[in-house]
């Protein structure tokens, strides 16, 4: 079989990791390749480690450009996707690396985006419980932000499980530069971030609480409340997320490592590592893994679960092309073995 498939925002860190890694999709023919500012340009001019795609030439975000392929990708800042996603034919399986269609409450994306909802579309983490039934034959997949990715498989067995307190969620993640964006942005200059870390959209107010709160309550069947600080990491690329929440009462804190091994026994992408091993952002980098440790604090009652991806791989492209393989019926490994890169 070989698949079309058009890549918009090409020019951006999303769309440049989604043609890397398609780039190695077996079944995959890379056909229009779409940019705003830098429309004409050459890919290589600006994704130069895309060594294979160097001369092809990136073309406008239109609903033509992106017509006649299987597979759209759409990975462009929020709100432009939605406009453009109402009009691609219904048959085409459009993945969006953005945020529009992600929350299933519109009074929530209006607190936090500002905006009108576009609406809701199937949630492309197939580890969820569940989830991945919703993706088979899916023809509109919303891609998981990167600190919800991280946080949700942190915390998701437990929540399932029952075993956590819904109340008293807190999420401490630190992220790589990479995170934000290719647009410049001056507290993302080198001077800013290297050498040291400082958090932002503190007190609740970044956008991915919503998201985190709404994954954990489906599983939990009750609202959680999540206290969700992000923080600026002098990395390229990587998030390392530190999740703790109150064990409930009545439940034996030695079952959890069990709860979470079973969870994700058959997972290809996510690893709990063995007892006393932390994950490093490094071990992940360039590659769809997450790996994750827990411990329970007996002085405080508190399960902490630290989980690592690459926010570009696992946390966006790794994440949209191993959806993308659910919904067409491939493996969902295909195009997405490539290991770590270390040190
Ligand atoms: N970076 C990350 O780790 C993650 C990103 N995402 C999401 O993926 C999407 C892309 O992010 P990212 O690649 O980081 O951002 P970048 O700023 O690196 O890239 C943005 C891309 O969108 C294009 N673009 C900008 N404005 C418009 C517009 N008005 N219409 C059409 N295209 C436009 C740019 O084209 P040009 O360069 O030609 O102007 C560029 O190709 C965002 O929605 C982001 O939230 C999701 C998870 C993680
Ligand atoms: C380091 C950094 O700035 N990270 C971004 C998250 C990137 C992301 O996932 O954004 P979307 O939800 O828009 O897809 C941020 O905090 O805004």
């Amino acid at each position: 079989m070989t698949i079309r498939v058009a890549v918009s925002g090409a020019s951006g860190y999303a769309g440049g990791e989604v043609l890397r890694l398609l780039s190695n999709h077996p079944e995959v023919e890379i056909g229009a390749i779409t940019a705003h500012s830098n429309a004409g340009q050459r890919l290589g001019a600006l994704q130069p480690h895309l060594t294979s795609l160097a001369d092809r030439e990136l073309v406008d975000t239109t609903v033509e450009n992106l017509s006649g392929h299987d597979v759209v990708f759409l990975a462009l800042p929020h709100g432009a996707s939605a406009k453009i996603a109402a009009e691609l034919p219904k048959d085409t399986l459009v993945i969006d690396a953005g945020a529009d269609h992600r929350l299933e409450s519109a009074q929530e994306w209006e607190k936090f985006y500002g905006s009108e909802h576009a609406g809701t579309w199937p949630y492309g983490l197939p580890e969820l419980p569940g989830q991945r039934q919703k993706l088979l034959g899916a023809r509109r997949i919303a891609v998981p932000g990167c600190y919800p990715t991280s946080s949700l498989l942190a915390l998701a067995p437990g929540f399932a499980a029952g075993a956590l307190e819904p109340e008293d969620v807190v999420i401490v993640s630190a992220s790589g530069t990479s995170g934000a964006g290719k647009t410049l942005k001056p507290h993302l200059l080198g001077g800013e971030v290297m050498g040291g870390m400082s958090p932002y959209g503190v007190g609740g107010m970044h956008r991915h609480t919503p998201e985190i709160e709404q994954g954990l309550a489906q599983l939990s069947g009750e609202p959680v409340r999540v206290s969700f600080t992000p923080t600026l990491a002098p990395m390229p690329r990587g998030i390392l997320t530190t999740a703790t929440a109150r064990v409930k009462e009545g439940f034996e804190p030695t079952a959890l490592r069990g709860i979470w091994e079973k969870a994700y026994a058959h997972e290809a992408f996510v690893q709990v590592l063995p007892e006393g091993q932390w994950p490093h952002t490094k071990s992940v980098l360039g590659s769809n893994y997450a790996q994750m440790q827990l411990a329970f604090d007996q002085r405080t009652g508190r399960l902490i679960v630290t989980s690592v991806i690459d926010n570009l791989t696992k946390g966006t492209a790794g994440g949209a092309i191993q959806s993308m393989n659910i919904a067409l019926g491939m493996s969902e490994r295909t195009g997405l073995q490539a290991l770590g890169v270390a040190p």
